[in-house]
């Protein structure tokens, strides 16, 4: 499968080149950064650290769609939003990992979905989706009344979206399990004399520091006791593979909106 690499000169851009480089079944197609970028023109493979790939990285979105089958793109969100129309109307698979999306973007990308097969997920690892299949059980299972759900995380000082779309992700999870809606639940921010728990809400807190490359934490606290269900990130390739097995399995399905859950049979 040929494969389009956005933002390749980024974290994850670089994981995911290596990550094709050793994946049986995909190749590196074409490799893609912003106009003025000073990767433009390196060689994609060797900048990731994973020998030469002869695909130098260029600015000409168009051109590098060419020929491909699907595009991998963890980059930010007017680009994601933008490449999505471009796969639907060539229809290739849009992998999509950028996070930090608006709720109105939501429309849109159902709407790229009818040409293109999309996959789309604030995180691409199997511990994550797991995690979030478990949070929904035992959100389902614990009730709102007696138990307060509250989710976690810690990101390295350079993420720019608050909270992470797989703090979201964990939060849709517990509103699912509870039948409620996660944008009406949700408490974001906590400042001041804020009165107290509002019962059945949906907390998140979000740490910045460092080089951590993710970690989250859905806390179930009752009267009494608490259960915590966590997950840490310890190597972006655990998303970049999730990300690639994605597009080799969107490949053979027909076009349509699909998440990392449908990938892995969760
Ligand atoms: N779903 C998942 O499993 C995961 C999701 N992510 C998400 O992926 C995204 C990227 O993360 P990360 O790799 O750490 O970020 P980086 O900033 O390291 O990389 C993003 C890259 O995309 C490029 N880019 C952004 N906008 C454009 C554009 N319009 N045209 C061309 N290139 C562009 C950036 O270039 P420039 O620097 O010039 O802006 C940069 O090289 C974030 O939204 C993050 O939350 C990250 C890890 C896992
Ligand atoms: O920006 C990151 O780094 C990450 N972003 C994703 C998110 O917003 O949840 C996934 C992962 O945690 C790393």
């Amino acid at each position: 499968m040929k494969l389009v690499v956005l933002g390749a000169a980024g974290r994850m851009g670089r994981t995911l080149v290596k990550v094709i480089a050793e994946t049986e079944g995909a190749a590196l197609h074409a490799a893609v950064e912003r106009e003025g970028s000073l990767a433009l023109g390196q060689d994609a493979g060797l900048l990731a650290g994973a020998g030469h790939a002869g695909v130098a990285i260029t600015h000409d979105l168009e051109a590098a769609m060419a020929g491909a089958d699907g595009v991998v793109d963890f980059t930010a969100p007017a680009l994601s939003l933008a490449v999505a129309r471009m796969a639907a109307e060539r229809g290739l698979v849009h992998v999509i990992g950028t996070t930090g999306f608006a709720p109105q973007d939501d429309a849109a990308f159902a709407q790229a979905a009818e040409g293109a097969r999309i996959v789309k997920s604030g995180n691409m690892s199997l511990g994550v989706n797991l995690l979030a299949v478990l949070v929904e059980q035992a959100a389902r299972a614990l009730g709102p009344d007696a138990f307060d759900v509250e989710v976690l995380e810690m990101h390295h000082r350079h993420k720019v979206d608050a909270p992470s779309g797989t703090a979201l992700l964990l939060g849709q999870a517990a509103a699912a399990g509870r039948g409620v809606d996660l944008a009406a639940a949700s408490v974001r921010v906590r400042d001041g004399h804020t009165g107290a728990r509002q019962a059945g809400s949906i907390g998140f807190a979000t740490l910045r520091g460092g080089s951590v490359v993710g970690e989250h934490e859905v806390i179930l606290a009752g009267e009494g006791e608490r259960i915590e269900l966590s997950h840490r990130a310890e190597d972006r390739s655990i998303f970049a593979r999730g990300a690639v097995k994605a597009a080799l399995w969107a490949k053979g399905c027909a076009p349509g909106l699909y998440s990392m859950r449908d990938v892995l049979g969760l």
